[in-house]
């Protein structure tokens, strides 16, 4: 039996997360790099959770910037088995308005300037990404938000472009001709790496605006996409807390193994392993590589 703690990214407009209790700043040091934030860690009735804020208090990271290899290595330091993350998206579906929460379940990874893997030169691993999000978890995400009141779709495409600008018009009607539903800066590489991690992974993704694509809407701007993550971050937090409330204690085994990704996916010999890698791959991939 492997206890649940539920991880929480909170992303733009959602610094910290209300209602948790006996919270403690923990100071967890990874060999990834720095994490945009001190984790908090505290319980929402009985569960554990651990709060992350993406780009810090303040706003003061880029989606760029951002250190997803220390993000995910701290947070599976600090115990985290099931990991939500809170972010703000474009649509490109004139039903999914703004304000509307989509359930994410599968992205497309436009970004070229970010670390994406915990693997390579030493120790040379391959995950599958073909069904990047967790069942279950996401099931008890739509749980949450119906208890809540709260609309939230059920499927869709993320697509993850590097920013900090946003899309070009000719950019943002190919992503929409290519049937994508929303469109971030923050989901890639951080999915990838939470598959690595063994941490299962859900995003809701609470769209703030059309873009630029749409004929009837101006081209997408912060003070826009601010005014409505103001009114989206209210409920997401209300939604996060009944997540809490309601998981279980034990860990929910994921059902297409996002919890197990490592099993078959390190090929490196072990006598062809790099020592200062599997050093770093402690956390990540202590599991698999004890038993090896
Ligand atoms: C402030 S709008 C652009 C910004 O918001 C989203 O971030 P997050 O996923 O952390 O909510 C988007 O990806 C951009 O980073
Ligand atoms: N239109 C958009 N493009 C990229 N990231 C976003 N985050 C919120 N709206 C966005």
């Amino acid at each position: 039996m492997t206890k649940a703690v539920l991880g929480i990214i909170g992303g733009s407009g959602i610094y910290d997360l209300p209602g948790l209790e006996g919270v403690e700043e923990i100071d967890i040091r990874s060999p990834w790099g720095t994490p945009s934030s001190r984790l908090k860690r505290g319980r929402i009735g009985t569960t554990e959770i651990v709060f992350l804020s993406r780009h810090d208090v303040g706003h003061r990271l880029s989606p760029t910037d951002i250190d997803y290899r220390a993000n995910i290595d701290c947070l599976k330091r600090a115990g985290v088995t099931d990991l939500v993350s809170l972010s703000a998206c474009g649509s490109f579906k004139e039903e999914l308005a703004p304000g509307t929460f989509v359930l994410v379940d599968q992205f497309v990874d436009r970004t070229t300037r970010r670390a994406s893997s915990f693997f390579g030169r030493g120790c040379v691993a391959h995950v599958s990404m073909a069904h990047p999000v967790a069942p279950k978890l996401v099931e008890r995400v739509a749980a949450a938000a119906a208890a809540e009141g709260i609309a939230a779709v059920k499927g869709g495409t993320y697509v993850c472009m590097e920013g900090p600008q946003f899309s070009t018009l000719a950019e943002s009607l190919s992503y929409k001709a290519a049937g994508y539903d929303v469109i971030g800066m923050t989901n890639m590489p951080e999915a990838k790496l939470a598959r690595e991690a063994e941490i299962s992974y859900a995003s809701v993704c609470m769209v703030t605006d059309y873009d630029c694509w749409h004929p009837d809407h101006d081209a997408v701007t912060v003070t826009d996409i601010i005014r409505v993550l103001t009114e989206n971050a209210e409920k997401a937090k209300r939604l996060a807390g009944r997540l809490a409330r309601d998981f279980p204690a034990e860990h929910e085994r994921c059902p297409i193994g996002s919890d197990r990704a490592l099993d078959h996916a390190i090929i490196t010999a072990p006598d062809a392993r790099d020592p200062l890698l599997l050093g770093k791959l402690d956390a990540v991939a202590g599991r698999v590589l004890k038993s090896a």
